[in-house]
């Protein structure tokens, strides 16, 4: 059964069109990234699938008693009140130390836990929502630009906490994220979105999608070259005739650049 179906969305906030005839699912376990420019209708989508937005048309069928975690992009807190983020943990359901340490730990934010919320950048903030979100033992773990402001490393590493938790909890994904390299590869299944679904797949099926390649150009190296890379790959052992073919293209397109 799937966790979550939309089918037919269409969305319009205020006068502004921003989602139509959009299907999407989530199976059990799944890891889903949602690629797409800016003011694509992403955060939109996460929005309409958890039940906050509203759909002109279509329907979201959630599994009954779905648990989600949700982890947005920005959250207003008032800067006033005083409250360290092992008590932001255990509100509203009390927590004991010990799950807030390691929830906080799991999520990248291990120092985190005797610190005012108000006093976070907005990446440890997201950390610790992502250490809320954990500790409801999510089916589903839905995240808006969670690698925001992280350098490639600080997102890889990102990206191997998610799969950890995913490992343990064995909840499925549902990223949105610009970073097309590092995606590429953390990813079970890529939609690419534009107000509609413009392509969906495989990684790699996407990032050789003309339509994906029409929004992003062929200049998005990591993506392109990282496939390339592991094709030269498999190639290199089976001393195929194709290989130098491959390894001309790779270079083809390094060539390119953007
Ligand atoms: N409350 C609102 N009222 C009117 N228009 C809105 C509202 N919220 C978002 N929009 C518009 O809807 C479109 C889609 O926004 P959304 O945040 O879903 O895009 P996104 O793909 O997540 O963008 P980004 O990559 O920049 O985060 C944008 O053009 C945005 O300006």
């Amino acid at each position: 059964m799937k966790l979550i179906e939309a089918q037919g969305l269409r969305v319009s906030l205020g006068e502004h069109p921003v989602l139509q005839g959009v299907d999407f699912h989530v199976d059990p376990g799944e890891i889903v990234t949602i690629v797409g420019p800016n003011g694509s209708g992403k955060s939109t989508l996460l929005r309409t699938l958890i039940g906050a937005v509203k759909p002109q048309a279509g329907k979201v069928t959630r599994k009954p008693g779905l648990r989600l975690g949700y982890v947005p992009q920005k959250l207003q807190i008032d800067a006033t009140l005083p409250l360290t983020v092992a008590r932001f943990l255990s509100l509203p359901h009390r927590i004991s130390r010990a799950e807030g340490r390691a929830a906080l730990e799991e999520a990248g934010a291990g120092a985190l836990e005797g610190r005012p919320m108000s006093g976070l950048s907005g990446g440890q903030f997201q950390r610790v929502l992502l250490a809320r979100a954990i500790l409801g033992k999510p089916e589903v773990l839905l995240l808006d630009e969670p690698t925001q402001g992280l350098d490639q490393p600080g997102s890889a590493a990102f990206y191997r906490q998610i799969e950890q938790i995913r490992a343990r909890l064995g909840c499925a994904v549902v990223m949105v994220s610009h970073e097309l390299h590092v995606v590429m590869s953390a990813s079970d299944r890529v939609v690419c979105l534009n107000g509609h679904v413009c392509c969906q797949g495989h990684p790699e099926t996407v990032a050789q999608a003309a339509e994906y390649r029409a929004l992003f150009g062929t200049g998005t190296h990591g993506a392109l070259a990282l496939y390339r890379h592991e094709h030269t790959h498999t190639h290199d052992h089976a001393h195929e005739r194709g290989h130098d073919h491959a390894h001309d293209h790779h270079h083809d397109h390094a060539g390119h650049g953007h």
